[in-house]
């Protein structure tokens, strides 16, 4: 919310961070699932005196968006995905109270998966995993719409099919130019959906996180090429536009992909004297390291053509 006083503008907005809430849904042949998620709440509300004249009337308290999180997990009788609740909580934020015009609320999951018992799917166990599933919705009192969702933290490393040729070469370049190294890096994505209203959102149960899977699986294996030969990677710029050219090419209700791909470095190990070698590089021992790391992203959108 922007607002002029005296010949100033006033940007202000509130909300409460990192709800925490873990949810338990059984179903009654004892097969059990579990969520849990940090709630970040901000609403744009008209609530001007509270900042110039200490006047707290028209404030949605920020314990009382923490304890909304917990009535509207607890009306969640089934299932639902973080994108539905996020949508629910300000679509409740929005129309309960008359000042707020707009709410954004960001999820991030914890990654509980479900256990495997000698191959059998355990009805209420799990373990943690590694990369998470993010969302974040802004719900305006229109009914106008957005949502995004991502994954945070997906490791993944190749140990050949990767090279860096041709670079520009000037009195300050070192990096010799290779077709054989590793490529590892931890992606960041996040990518909108084109649905622009609350009636618009589709009414399939667990729809987000099915496209969640369905994102993640095709991110992958485009990094990655097929299991025997790979694909050959000429740059990290390369793949990471490969991997968002075949999300927007797979999935017409996602109308934009954000990728963030840092190039996490292996460096050769040779350790040798002027008159012995003690270990000669053969891309076979390196050094990890977790920085400096090369920092690549970009972002694909549709452009939508206006008749
Ligand atoms: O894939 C790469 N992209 C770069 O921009 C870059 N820069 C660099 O030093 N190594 C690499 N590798």
């Amino acid at each position: 919310m922007a607002e002029k006083i005296k010949g100033m503008r006033l940007e202000q907005r509130h909300g409460k961070a990192r709800v925490r809430v873990g949810r338990v849904w059984k179903t009654e042949d004892g097969r059990h699932s579990f969520a849990e998620w940090s709630v970040s709440i901000t609403l744009l509300s008209d609530c001007l005196p509270a900042y110039i004249h200490g006047d707290n009337s028209s404030i949605v308290a920020t314990d009382t968006m923490k304890n909304t999180v917990y009535v509207k997990a607890k009306e969640c009788s089934e299932q639902i995905s973080m994108e539905d609740f996020a949508i629910g909580l300000g679509k409740h934020f929005t129309s309960f109270y008359e000042q707020v015009t707009a709410a954004i609320i960001k999820i991030v999951e914890k990654p509980w998966e479900r256990m495997y018992i000698d191959g059998q799917s355990h009805e209420h166990g799990f373990k943690l995993g590694s990369e998470k599933h993010t969302t974040e919705v802004t719900v305006k009192k229109s009914g106008a719409l957005l949502v995004t969702s991502g994954i945070e933290g997906l490791a993944v490393l190749k140990t050949t099919k990767s090279g860096f040729e041709g670079f520009v070469r000037d009195k300050y370049t070192i990096l010799p130019e290779t077709r054989e190294r590793m490529l590892a890096t931890e992606v960041t994505a996040s990518w909108r959906y084109s649905f622009e209203s609350l009636s618009s959102i589709p009414a399939k149960p667990l729809y987000f996180n099915e496209r969640y899977l369905n994102v993640k699986k095709v991110l992958v294996d485009t990094f990655f090429g097929p299991p025997k030969e790979g694909v050959y990677s000429p740059s990290v710029q390369s793949t990471l536009y490969q991997m968002a050219e075949a999300v927007l090419a797979r999935f017409p209700d996602i109308s934009s992909i954000q990728l963030k791909m840092p190039n996490i470095h292996f460096l050769p190990i040779n350790l040798s004297t002027k008159d012995n070698l003690i270990v000669k590089f053969e891309d076979d021992v390196y050094l990890p390291t977790d920085e400096p790391h090369g920092s690549i992203e970009a972002s694909l959108s549709r452009i939508l053509s206006k008749m």
